[in-house]
Formats: C-alpha cells, sequence, structure tokens
C-alpha cells in the first residue's frame, strides 16, 4: 500500500486522544469558529470545531500553529470560514496585540487583551493537510524544479508547507512591488498563511470580481483593461505569471482590483511559464467576453505583456493608468473571423522561451517544412527570449526562421546547495517586516533565498533542456539549408 493511501489510513487512536495535541484542540476549540462567518451566530459548540478536524484543516498540528500565532499575539481568534477550497479553507480572525493573551488558569481559557481602537482583521488560509496529491497542481509541481528531486515530493505535509511559502513569498514580492494591489502578507507557519483582509465592512469580505456589482459597462472595460495592464506588470515588474488568474482570484476592494491566490504563480523562467500566461489571458478574455464587451485578441495581449518595451508608449511603465490608457488607445479589437483563426492557432503555438528550447521533434517537422518560427509574436526587443514554433504551413513570406545562433547559456553559475530539507516540526516561519513597499528593480532587491531557488530553477530547468538539446553542428547544418532555400 503506498505512502498516500498509509497517510489516508491514519486515525487518532484513543489512547492519542490524551495526546497534547488534542489537548490543545480541547483547549481552543472554543475560540475556533469554523462555519459561515457571522457576527451574531451562538458560540460554535465544540463538535464543529471537531467537524474541522473532520475537514482535514485544523487538526492537532494546525491547531498548535494557529496556537503558537495566538501566544505571539499575531492573531486573536479565527471567527468564522470565509471559504472553503478544494486545498485550502480561509478564515476571518482579527489581529492580536502583538502580546501573549492572558490564560485564565481556573478554566484554561485565554482572553485577549483589548487594544483601543479597531483591530486590523486578517484572512487565515489553510492548507488542508488531507491533499495526498495535488491533483490538478502536477504540472505546477512538475515545473517547480524545488519539488523534483526533494523528498518532499512524497511527503504531503512538506509539499503543503512548501506550497503555502511559496503563496507567501509571491504574494510578498507583488505587494513590496507597489504596482499591483494584493493583501498584505503578515505570516507564514507550516499550511498557515496570514494575510490582511480585505473588507467591505463589519468583517463582510470584498466581493470577488465574478461578484462585483459593476456600475455601468464603462466599469466592465475599466477593469478589463486594468487587469490586461496587471498581467504585464506581473510579468514585467513582479516577474510572475499569475497561473491562476480569473475572477475568482480578483477581489475589488476600495474600487481597486487586487489579486489573491498567488500559490501556483511561476517566473517566466519555468518551463511552462508562457503556457500559463496564455491560459490565464485565455480566461481573462472569456469572462469579460461574457459580460458583453468587445475584447482583445489574445496573442495581442499575450505580446503587450512579454514586449519588455511598447511602441509609441512615452509615460511610467509602472504605472498602472498610464498603461489602462496606452490600452484603450493601442491594442485592436478582436472584431473579425480571421482574428479568431489566428487565435485559435496561437492556442496551439508550442511556446519555447529560445531556439534552446526546441526539441528534436521539433526540427523534424521544421526540416520537413511543417512549420516555421514565428516571428509576429516576437516584440523585437524580446526576439532574444522567445520564440514561437507553430505546427501549421505558412504562405506568407514575412514569416522568417528564427535566428539560429541562439546559445542556450547553460553554465548558470550556481554555487547554491541543494534546499536543505526544513524539519517537519521545524517552528520557522517568515512573516512580513513592515517597511514600506518598496519597487522592486529587478533581481538586485528580491531575498537571498529565492535568489537562490530562482537560479537553483533556472539551472535545472536548463538540465532538463539540455537533454533534449540538438547539437549545434546539427543546427548549423538546418541554419544553413534553409539560407540556402531562400
Ligand atoms: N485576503 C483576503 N481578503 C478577503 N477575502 C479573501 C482573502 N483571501 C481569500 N479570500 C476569500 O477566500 C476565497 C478563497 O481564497 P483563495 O482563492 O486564495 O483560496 P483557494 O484555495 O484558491 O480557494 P479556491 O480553491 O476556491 O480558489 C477567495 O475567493 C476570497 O473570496
Ligand atoms: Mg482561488
Amino acid at each position: 500500500m503506498s505512502l498516500e493511501d498509509n497517510f489516508d489510513k491514519l486515525t487518532v487512536s484513543q489512547r492519542a486522544s490524551d495526546h497534547i495535541n488534542n489537548q490543545l484542540l480541547e483547549k481552543y476549540s472554543h475560540k475556533i469558529k469554523t462555519d459561515e462567518l457571522s457576527f451574531n451566530r451562538a458560540k460554535t459548540s465544540k463538535d464543529k470545531a471537531n467537524r474541522a478536524t473532520v475537514e482535514n484543516v485544523l487538526d492537532p498540528r494546525t491547531m498548535r500553529f494557529l496556537k503558537s500565532m495566538v501566544n505571539r499575539g499575531v492573531i486573536a481568534d479565527l471567527n468564522g470560514c470565509l471559504s472553503t477550497g478544494k486545498e485550502a479553507n480561509v478564515y476571518h480572525a482579527f489581529a492580536g496585540t502583538g502580546k501573549a493573551p492572558v490564560i485564565d488558569e481556573e478554566t484554561g481559557k485565554y482572553e485577549v487583551l483589548e487594544t483601543d481602537g479597531p483591530r486590523p482583521e486578517y484572512a487565515i488560509k489553510i492548507y488542508k493537510t488531507s491533499i495526498l496529491v495535488f491533483k490538478d497542481r502536477e504540472r505546477y509541481v512538475d515545473g517547480e524544479f524545488r519539488f523534483r528531486n526533494s523528498r518532499s515530493q512524497h511527503n504531503p505535509r512538506k509539499m503543503i508547507k512548501i506550497w503555502a511559502e511559496k503563496e507567501f513569498r509571491n504574494l510578498k514580492r507583488i505587494y513590496q512591488s507597489g504596482v499591483i494591489p494584493a493583501p498584505k502578507p503578515i505570516e507564514v507557519k507550516n499550511n498557515v498563511l496570514v494575510m490582511e483582509f480585505l473588507s467591505r465592512g463589519n468583517g463582510f469580505a470584498s466581493p470577488k470580481l465574478k461578484d462585483y456589482p459593476y456600475r455601468d459597462r464603462g466599469e466592465i472595460f475599466h477593469y478589463y483593461y486594468t487587469m490586461v495592464a496587471y498581467m504585464r506588470l506581473l510579468y514585467q515588474v513582479c516577474r510572475l505569471v499569475h497561473a491562476d488568474l480569473s475572477e475568482y482570484n480578483t477581489i475589488i476592494h476600495d474600487d481597486k482590483l487586487f489579486m489573491i491566490d498567488v500559490s501556483q504563480s511561476v517566473e517566466p523562467e519555468h518551463p511552462m511559464s508562457l503556457d500559463f500566461l496564455r491560459m490565464d489571458i485565455k480566461n481573462v478574455n472569456l469572462y469579460f467576453e461574457k459580460m458583453g464587451i468587445s475584447i482583445f485578441p489574445e496573442r495581442v495581449i499575450f505580446q503587450f505583456v512579454i514586449s519588455e518595451s511598447l511602441e509609441k508608449f512615452k509615460d511610467d511603465y509602472h504605472n498602472v493608468t498610464d498603461l489602462v490608457g496606452y490600452i484603450a488607445k493601442n491594442l485592436p479589437i478582436k472584431s473579425t473571423e480571421q482574428d479568431e483563426a489566428e487565435d485559435e492557432i496561437f492556442r496551439s503555438l508550442h511556446l519555447v522561451r529560445s531556439l534552446g528550447g526546441l526539441e528534436e521533434r521539433d526540427f523534424d517537422r521544421y526540416t520537413d517544412g511543417k512549420f516555421d518560427l514565428l516571428k509576429s509574436l516576437i516584440a523585437h526587443d524580446n526576439e532574444r527570449n522567445f520564440a514561437a514554433s507553430e505546427q501549421f504551413e505558412f504562405d506568407n513570406a514575412d514569416h522568417t526562421s528564427g535566428s539560429g545562433s541562439e546559445e542556450f547559456s547553460d553554465d548558470e553559475d550556481d554555487s547554491s546547495e541543494n534546499d536543505k530539507e526544513g524539519n517537519e516540526e521545524s517552528d520557522d516561519c517568515a512573516y512580513y517586516e513592515d517597511d514600506e513597499p518598496k519597487i522592486l528593480k529587478g533581481k538586485r532587491y528580491e531575498d537571498k533565498d529565492v535568489k537562490k531557488l530562482r537560479k537553483q530553477e533556472a539551472k535545472d530547468a536548463k538540465r532538463e533542456k539540455r537533454k533534449t538539446k540538438v547539437k549545434k553542428h546539427i543546427k548549423k547544418k538546418l541554419v544553413k539549408k534553409t539560407k540556402s532555400k531562400k
């Protein structure tokens, strides 16, 4: 029986129920409201807290992490469940006072010290620990070289811990960039992520884009253009592709579009980043098309996002208002059958970042003239890191073959040793220093472990690619052949 099945069969035997973890559950369960968030509901009875355990969210280990956050005064108490998702539940909580609560000796219950003034509200995202296999997350996990060869692949708890940390890091990077609104990350501890709660008052969450009551059509256009501009800012400034961008993972708060749920977000160096970007663009277009407005061709948005510079753009590349103005004026609306046909082709592209990313089979098809390297998608200055191969005949002559000279610089000088496997009980947690968000200027300011991780991933990605790399002399022969054909 595989480890996963064993893991699933684990039960807490009666004897174990005297275990400290379960005593904790008893002690703190009165503070854990797990049903729908409402402030006028009677206190949650114990069996509801136990049901949460059954949902594999507030298991004893998670309780221990919550307890340590309460004891450090990070959070006061969980007030109820905001959302139950496939992989995680999100709860509402009030911030603690930064000091340990007073614990009443007799009852063992704790009372959080009152603070003057309103207490910040937090959203606590707790990843379920019973997910044995990341179902549709495989492609993020495989491409995320942190999982590939570390033991965590067979240890769901470690995978979930890394996944929650990844969401924390991505959220911190977006928040620090200052160019895209995102909830402020507070702390992550194992499978528990604490962030700012986006509230529309009385503890109710601000609406997701899908539930947002638009005032008029103009506002729908505004949020569509804003979403396209944010995809570009996420790629160019935060160096991330969301990879699950949709009307479910964006929140309208204080008349701004906030990005959430960035656990699966990847860097442009990720082998599938361009496919994920294409998927995001498709999902966003689908939603706004349903909202009845005219949309841009997917390939146009794709080029707008990945091009480093924009023709005729004279304003601030970091300013969403300038970008929205540019989008409204310069991006052509999708209007003809031809546009749809070209988008269809674009969806079938086998996107590679450079010639080095092409595989043996691509070169076979190339020699048989089955496809060409599409230059029209490559923004002039983007040529060096993007080439799209297309499995379609081309008749118009303006498609020229990619420059054959692209070399994969795979001698990435990376001295970082492999990820140290944190031990399971490690108490480490990451939290957000309360300094002012600063604009990231490239890789100079990223934190060192992200840098280490990025280099490791890039190195592993290149090692992977090298396996299918075409020898230089074959490439030279092919390029010579195409030159002689012209
Ligand atoms: N910081 C926040 N402030 C307010 N509401 C939030 C916050 N974070 C998450 N939510 C609410 O919780 C829901 C689920 O959050 P999120 O998408 O991050 O988790 P998830 O596991 O991906 O859930 P799902 O599987 O449903 O997408 C969001 O759609 C949103 O309504
Ligand atoms: Mg989500």
